[in-house]
């Protein structure tokens, strides 16, 4: 489990956290999610002991990380898919990888058979494609077997094929009961890949819930259109919805859903002539959470523009 507890972090005169906390649980995916410059790899950084914080902390099942004494063993991290030497094969990178932390080779051939790079093991990494790099960071991840695991970006740039891999990998790790924590900045990648999503903005958490209970908050509303609005708008809110007219004469209705609202006008013998349920994709509520954060980093870039 990860606990991030009131972290700040100046970088000079920039606040990139400010009194961030979380948890992240053990057998789940974790998204971590925010704009451009929200502060994300700040924090990853700072759990991995990378980087100091101003205040506050970040532990890795109640230990800061440079307590750890054995921290492939417990924590294992892909922050670039470009780690590996290119001159080096895929072997050999994971081979002093593994050496330095006291791991055998036998394991090396493991993690390399798990991330499906056995048939490369011995071609340098100079010529892996991007969605191979990241197969071979996860698999350095995974050298010694640990508990948490740490991901930046990391289906940034695969395609659908790398997207699913990492997607059905990163599953199996937490339904072994391990901590994974993915970040991202895009809500459409996450939301078919986390069961839990912490959103930050500004170095600052605006959400921490399940994609489930994201979903289920955020739908909307259904859109009715009847040349008898005025008759259907009482029964609708007799049923416990509430009712909202438009100015061109539709109905915006919450709270009841799309059949219900049909059925109703059925029994009242009342026209419809459009029943459109919305709801919201978790990218639009995404988007609508962090829209003060983003264009605030836009503003700033703006601002420094010659
Ligand atoms: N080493 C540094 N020196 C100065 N400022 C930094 C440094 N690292 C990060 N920052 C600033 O801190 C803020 C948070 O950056 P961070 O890289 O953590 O965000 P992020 O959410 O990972 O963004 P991205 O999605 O673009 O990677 C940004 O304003 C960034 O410019």
């Amino acid at each position: 489990m990860i606990v991030v507890k009131e972290l700040t972090k100046r970088y000079g005169s920039t606040l990139a956290l400010d009194q961030l906390s979380f948890e992240v649980h053990p057998g789940l995916v974790t998204g971590f999610l925010g704009p451009n410059g929200a502060g994300k790899s700040t924090t990853l950084r700072i759990i991995l002991g990378l980087h100091r914080p101003t205040s506050g902390e970040a532990l890795i099942d109640n230990r800061r990380y440079d307590r750890i004494r054995r921290p492939l063993h417990e924590v294992g991290a892909v922050l670039d898919a470009d780690a590996a030497h290119p001159g080096r094969t895929a072997f050999h990178h994971l081979a002093c990888l593994a050496r330095s932390n006291g791991i055998g080779k036998a394991r090396v051939t493991a993690v390399l058979e798990q991330v499906g790079l056995a048939s490369v093991a011995h071609k340098r990494v100079g010529g892996f494609s991007l969605g191979m790099r990241q197969r071979l960071g996860i698999a350095g991840a995974l050298l010694g077997d640990p508990a948490v695991i740490l991901l930046d970006e990391p289906v940034n740039g695969l395609d659908a094929a790398g997207i699913r891999w990492i997607r059905s990998t990163l599953r199996s790790l937490a339904a072994e009961g391990r901590t994974v924590l993915l970040s991202s900045h895009l809500m459409s990648e996450m939301a078919v890949t986390v069961d839990q999503v912490l959103i930050i903005g500004r170095g600052r958490l605006l959400e921490a819930t399940s994609v489930t209970e994201m979903r289920d908050r955020f739908e909307r509303d259904v859109l009715v259109r009847s040349p008898r609005a005025a008759e259907l708008a009482p029964i609708l809110t007799g049923l416990g919805a509430s009712v909202t007219a438009t100015k061109d004469g539709g109905l915006v209705v919450v709270g009841v859903d799309a059949p219900t609202i049909g059925d109703a006008a059925v029994t009242a013998s009342i026209p419809i002539h459009g029943l459109t349920p919305r709801s919201a994709t978790l990218e639009d509520v995404y988007l609508e959470m962090t829209s003060e954060a983003a264009d605030y980093r836009a503003a700033e870039k703006e601002a420094v523009r010659p």
